[in-house]
């Protein structure tokens, strides 16, 4: 097997401040490989975006190592191999002016610095991810004229057009309608087509299950990384001791969603 495009070993993080220290990993250990789409699930508080902020090095590190693409994120510098929609990205757009495309190649300073210009390959490749995400037609558009869905593209594209190994999305469907939901999952798995490896914290596990091939519990420790099919045959028992609570997946209309 190839080796992993990112992998955690022995990951703990303790916040500390004055008053008291909060545990917020336990010896996390997880592999992710080329291609692989992952979601990250757990409870509120349970360390999912602890463990983001350390894959994009916005956290150091206190012990174990990342490495990415078999480079120990210690001492990382190539951070358009990672791409990032965070949970915010839909509200950002409110009065911005700025048209789609300038959101887009705005993506690319993080490899050209903030103030190169941009070349005929840079607009080949606004070209290649507009048309990834079916938004081509919305190009010259004013960001702050998009739906919530249409936003969501945006910023993904964004992600995208550095051509990112990994691709880390945290709860991206909060506030999106069913009908973008699924439209949503369609771009998810247009991008897996394409060899992106994909890491979506969510909190919508019934959803995610029919979507992600694997599924990460967390909840300060992994309490389990297996197929989505595994995770679909884990008991009531074991998923409310992962949760804390009592929980099970039920299914209706095909969909199978999470219920207390
Ligand atoms: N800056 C901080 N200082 C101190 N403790 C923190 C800080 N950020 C998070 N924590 C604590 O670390 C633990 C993990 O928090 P984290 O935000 O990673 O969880 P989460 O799974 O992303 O939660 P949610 O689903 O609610 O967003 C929690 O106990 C939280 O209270």
């Amino acid at each position: 097997m190839e080796h992993p495009i990112f992998e955690l070993n022995n990951i703990s993080y303790i916040y500390r401040d004055k008053m008291e220290t909060t545990p917020a990993l336990k010896d996390i250990n997880l592999s992710v490989h080329k291609g692989d789409f992952v979601a990250l699930v757990g409870p509120n508080g349970s360390g999912k975006t602890t463990l983001i902020k350390l894959i994009l090095g916005v956290l150091k590190l206190q012990s174990g190592e990342i490495y990415i693409n078999g480079n120990s994120l210690r001492n990382f510098h190539a951070w358009q191999e990672v791409g990032y929609v965070s949970q915010k990205s839909n509200s950002f757009s409110k009065g911005f002016p700025a048209t789609v495309s300038e959101v887009v190649l705005s993506g690319l300073t993080k490899a050209k610095g903030l103030f190169r210009r941009f070349g005929r390959e840079d607009y080949r490749k606004l070209d290649e991810v507009l048309s990834l995400l079916n938004i081509s037609h919305l190009k010259n558009k004013n960001i702050s004229l998009l739906s919530g869905g249409q936003t969501q593209r945006v910023f993904i594209a964004r992600a995208l057009i550095n051509n990112p190994s990994i691709l880390v999305l945290d709860e991206p469907t909060v506030g999106i309608d069913a009908k973008h939901v699924k439209e949503f999952y369609d771009v998810l798995f247009r991008l897996k087509e394409q060899s992106v490896t994909i890491l979506l914290v969510t909190h919508d596990i019934g959803v995610v299950v029919d979507h992600a091939d694997e599924v990460a519990c967390l909840n300060e420790h992994l309490h389990f990384h297996g197929t989505n099919h595994e995770f679909k045959n884990l008991g009531e028992a074991e998923l409310s001791k992962i949760y804390g609570f009592p929980l099970q997946l039920v299914s209706h209309d095909h969909e199978r969603a999470c219920c207390e």
